[in-house]
């Protein structure tokens, strides 16, 4: 392997619960490879405020440690890839997208309860515009309103009986090992996921080819990469940030090719919701299968296919 092993890699992390919990994860990757790591927490103004996301702007909790990995402050940067904006950013290098733990949501209510026993006027909490509509939809009754916090916070509105129930990812309660408290785990065709969910972005300096190099090699995931990039590419393709109301899911599946025999093909779903801000929600769902190193391809035919159906009037 290359030299870097003679130094001490220092990785960036947000200051909160999760992601420190995430940016520990790949620290014991690269020191079970017999590389020396450090820690470092970098404040984010995201971390900061409390006001709704869609106010303080995407890549609120992103942007800072950018920073501080183009200022040399530290050589790796571990971030949600679900909270990254989908532009590019100069300077900075993919290094690695590891085995991405479950995407799916994940109800926590009261009582157990799941979606189905929670009865119509259920208040369920949620600052996700993408969750809040797909909530909605479901036609059940539920009154949706919207809540920030870390995930202590907001678990702890159901514990103190003042939300019926909250949804978040279920990759962030499994990091913090509270996946316990889950009362449904739910099915991605009543909800599909944030594009990305669940995955890490772990980025290097694109002159740093040697940590580069070294993190690809030790925690990349090709399947993970292909189907981030295909929901991340329908995303863009939509205009849409990560505060819309817009869910994806791939998956590498079997499928047949033209002379029977199996072939692992990259499948994907989207949705994206309209008229969110009133009361005429309208939902769009498409899905679509293709070859899995057609993934920018497959999520930009996808939006197109969403965009046909309506979503152009998507609310941002
Ligand atoms: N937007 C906040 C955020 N960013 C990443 C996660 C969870 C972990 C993940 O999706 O990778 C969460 C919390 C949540 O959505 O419940």
């Amino acid at each position: 392997m290359t030299s870097v092993a003679d130094r001490v890699i220092r990785i960036g992390t947000r200051g909160s619960k999760l992601a420190v919990a995430q940016t520990g994860t790949i620290a014991k990757k690269l020191e079970e490879a017999g590389q020396r790591v450090e820690i470092i927490t970098v404040s984010t103004p995201g971390d900061r405020s409390s006001a709704p996301i869609a106010e303080i702007g995407v890549g609120v909790f992103t942007s800072a440690l950018r920073e501080a990995l183009l200022d040399k402050q530290v050589d790796v940067a571990v971030h949600s890839y679900k909270d990254l904006p989908t532009a590019p950013e100069p300077g900075i290098a993919l290094a690695a997208v590891p085995l991405r733990e479950d995407p799916r949501d994940a109800l926590i209510a009261r009582d157990r309860l799941t979606l189905g026993e929670l009865p119509s006027g259920s208040v369920i909490g949620t600052g996700s515009p993408r969750r809040m509509a797909q909530l909605r939809a479901l036609g059940l009754g539920f009154e949706v309103v919207p809540i920030r916090g870390n995930i202590d916070t907001r678990i702890g509105k159901v514990t103190s009986g003042e939300l019926d129930a909250v949804v978040l990812a279920r990759a962030g309660l499994a990091r913090v090992g509270r996946v316990g408290e889950i009362t449904e785990t739910i099915d991605p065709l009543q909800m599909l996921p944030a594009p990305a969910q669940g995955a890490l972005a772990v980025e290097t300096r694109v002159d740093d080819v040697d940590t580069e190099h070294l993190l690809h090699s030790i925690v990349d995931d090709e399947a993970t990469r292909a189907a981030v990039a295909a929901e991340r590419a329908m995303l863009a393709a939509l205009e849409a940030g990560c505060s819309a109301p817009v869910g994806a899911l791939a998956d590498v599946v079997e499928d047949l090719d033209a002379e029977g025999a199996v072939v692992e093909r990259l499948s994907l779903r989207g949705v994206a919701a309209t008229g969110v801000e009133g009361d005429s929600i309208q939902i769009l769902r498409a899905s679509a299968i293709a070859e899995k190193h057609e993934a920018d391809k497959l999520g930009r035919s996808l939006a197109a296919e969403l965009l046909d159906l309506g979503a152009g009037a998507l609310s941002r």
